[in-house]
């Protein structure tokens, strides 16, 4: 709903520019991300409405690698827009010159993000699969990037959003509320993918008057780590509760708290939460037509969490579901019931003693006993294909959990050799194609096959966790539950568990809450039932990123990437390049610019960029006018420009 503050003016005016925006941001975000050699398709304002096609991905590939050393967009926009598809498109959806004229500014937006002089780029973060259940969108710093540096070109436009926008757009989008004009607003543009931390690296800066939003470094960020503002204190729940940053991880705190009973009812306090200054800049979720009418509510009162109806009731029914398994845990229940989402690994109740290890940060408890007898308990909420007891099957390679990364992988187990998709589907969910092509990829060396995670972290802390051990002692079971307590990343991904466990010889047991009596399955030996997995550095010696390598037969996994469309075109390049063993990140690279990540000829470049951010520097104002030269002088929270 729009701000009462807002004139009928104002409001047309708003609904003409996003409606028009954010359908331009939807073709824009497929034909310049999602068909790029990127794993998944990012969110769209409208995803019913398919965008019509644009240039085909080779084009702007080789448009892309033309200028990608150019300093400025300007070039490489002029070619984009001479492209025959973008003019035929223009002339289709941009009546006016002001629409021309907006249209061509976002593009130059997502243009942008392919310089490579640009110290940031678009990753995928499996972070918030547990609620989502999809890998989402994320920025990640491609070099080190100073304090109250503005991060050149990691840009947004804010656009008023139109009651007609309020009721169809994406309920997964986010939108910014904007306490001086009272008004929401949605966020388009590369910018509408920084990630939510509770200590973020950045906040948002409105740059000018028209809406333009930037990100502003608050302190020092490294080469690989992501790119994060806060969006509010409340907006993940009263003080971001449900919040599933890094940091409440680390901390223990938001979605990695421990559960409380009615920790999803809504109370009064909870609706009249808002307390953002009036000045900031904040990102909620979009609503649907009942959060709207919440919203009301909130608007009066600045920032209010809106949570879509679907989402509420996910996390509610996850934390439920956690609270259930706390309760029973308590009182020495045999069985809790414990959701894969959120990847628990847990003890069963009995075995949980006083000595137990609190690795409640990750959600992960390892009881003495079971460490002592070098076991590892997992449990599977969701339903597993039934043929639990055929352990030729993987059992502990796929959960059949949609986050289960390796999906495809199960196929490749098969006697029977069905499709994995339809093992999935069999297992009462759906998978598309993205989502299995998302967690594999393909070398064409026949000894070797790169099960790869989507953009591996370069600061995660994998690289304390190396797996040396196979003798199953005890010591070997605490170092594997701190290494799990340690590694921020890898919690959703149940191929990295699987190499885990089996590297280090563990007893698994899989079972599922969903069957009656609940299936078990005990697997004692590995090996037998498992791929050798290895995990391995990435080649490109300028990334530090594992991933996993899983030397089995070539025909086994031909077949699945048969099934990949995606992921096939991707491995069609990959093999050109003739470059084995890397990581998925720097096959991106090797696609768009044929180069590893993060470019070694990109030396030049950067210390052009050094120039850039110097000026920037000088450049911060805080809210009074006053030049400053250091954003960590003083409180970030300052820097929020109302627009
Ligand atoms: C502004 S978007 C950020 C980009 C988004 N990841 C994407 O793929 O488009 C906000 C969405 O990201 C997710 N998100 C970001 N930070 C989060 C956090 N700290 N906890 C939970 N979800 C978060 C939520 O799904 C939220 O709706």
């Amino acid at each position: 709903m729009v701000s009462s503050r807002s004139s009928p003016s104002r409001q047309n005016n708003a609904t003409f520019l996003s409606t028009h925006l954010s359908t331009f941001d939807d073709y824009l975000t497929v034909i310049l991300v999602d068909l790029l050699y990127f794993w998944i398709d990012v969110h769209k304002v409208h995803p019913s409405r398919r965008p019509p096609r644009g240039p085909s991905p080779a084009v702007i590939t080789d448009l892309l690698r033309k200028h990608s050393y150019d300093s400025g967009t300007m070039p490489l926009l002029k070619d984009f827009l001479a492209l025959p598809s973008i003019k035929s498109y223009i002339l289709g959806h941009a009546g006016t010159p002001r629409l021309v004229h907006e249209f061509e500014s976002h593009a130059r937006r997502y243009l942008s993000m392919y310089l490579l002089s640009v110290s940031f780029e678009l990753g995928t973060t499996e972070r918030y699969r547990a609620v989502s259940q999809r890998s989402e969108a994320c920025i990640i710093a491609r070099n080190l990037i100073e304090a109250g540096i503005t991060i050149n070109h990691l840009t947004g436009k804010m656009v008023a959003l139109s009651s007609q926008d309020q009721h169809s757009i994406n309920r997964d989008f986010s939108i910014i509320y904007s306490h001086r004009l009272g008004e929401s607003c949605l966020m388009l543009g590369p910018c509408r993918f920084v990630n939510h931390d509770c200590d973020p690296n950045c906040h948002f800066v409105a740059q000018g008057g028209s809406g333009v939003v930037a990100v502003v470094s608050n302190r020092r960020i490294y080469k690989g780590e992501e790119i994060t503002v806060g969006y509010a204190d409340n907006y993940f729940g009263t003080k971001n509760r449900e919040c599933m940053c890094a940091t409440c991880e680390r901390k223990g705190r938001g979605f990695f708290g421990a559960p409380r009973p009615n920790r999803f009812s809504r109370s009064s306090t909870e609706t009249s939460q808002s307390t953002n200054s009036s000045d900031e800049l904040s990102v909620r979720e979009s609503s649907s037509e009942d959060d709207f009418s919440d919203q009301s509510e909130a608007d009066s009162e600045g920032v209010k969490l809106h949570r879509t109806r679907s989402q509420k009731r996910r996390r509610l029914e996850l934390m439920e579901s956690r609270s259930k398994s706390t309760a029973c845990a308590s009182t020495k229940a045999t069985k809790c019931s414990v959701p894969l989402q959120e990847e628990n690994y847990d003890c069963p109740a009995d075995a949980k003693s006083d000595n137990s290890i609190d690795n409640s940060v990750l959600g992960l408890q390892f009881s003495e006993a079971r460490r002592r007898s070098s076991r590892i308990i997992r449990r599977v909420s969701t339903p597993i294909k039934r043929d639990y007891e055929d352990v030729t099957r993987p059992v502990g390679c796929n959960s059949g959990h949609p986050s289960d990364s390796n999906t495809g992988l199960k196929s490749r187990f098969k006697k029977s050799g069905a499709s994995s998709l339809n093992s999935g589907r069999a297992c009462g969910r759906k998978k598309s194609l993205r989502s299995v092509q998302t967690n594999l990829n393909y070398s064409n060396n026949s000894r070797c096959r790169l099960a790869s995670l989507p953009t591996p972290p370069l600061s995660a802390s994998w690289t304390n966790s190396d797996i040396t051990s196979d003798s199953g002692s005890d010591e070997d079971a605490d170092e594997v539950a701190r290494s799990f307590a340690s590694s921020n990343y890898s919690r959703y991904n149940n191929l990295l568990y699987n190499a885990y466990f089996c590297d280090a010889k563990y007893d698994l047991v899989v079972e599922s809450e969903h069957s009656i009596p609940r299936n078990k399955v005990e697997v004692n030996n590995w090996e037998s039932v498992m791929p050798p997995f290895e995990i391995k550095k990435c080649q490109n010696k300028n990334c530090k990123a594992k991933f996993l390598v899983a030397s089995r037969s070539a025909k086994k996994y031909g077949k699945v990437s048969n099934l990949v469309l995606d992921s096939q075109k991707y491995v069609q390049r990959y093999l050109s390049m003739r470059q084995p063993l890397l990581c998925l990140r720097c096959n991106r690279h090797v696609g768009l610019y044929d180069t590893n990540w993060p470019n070694v000829r990109h030396e030049m470049a950067s210390s052009n960029l050094k120039e850039e951010i110097s000026v920037h520097e000088g450049e911060v104002q805080d809210r009074e006018g006053r030049k400053v030269s250091r954003l960590s002088d003083i409180t970030y929270r300052k820097f929020f420009i109302a627009i």
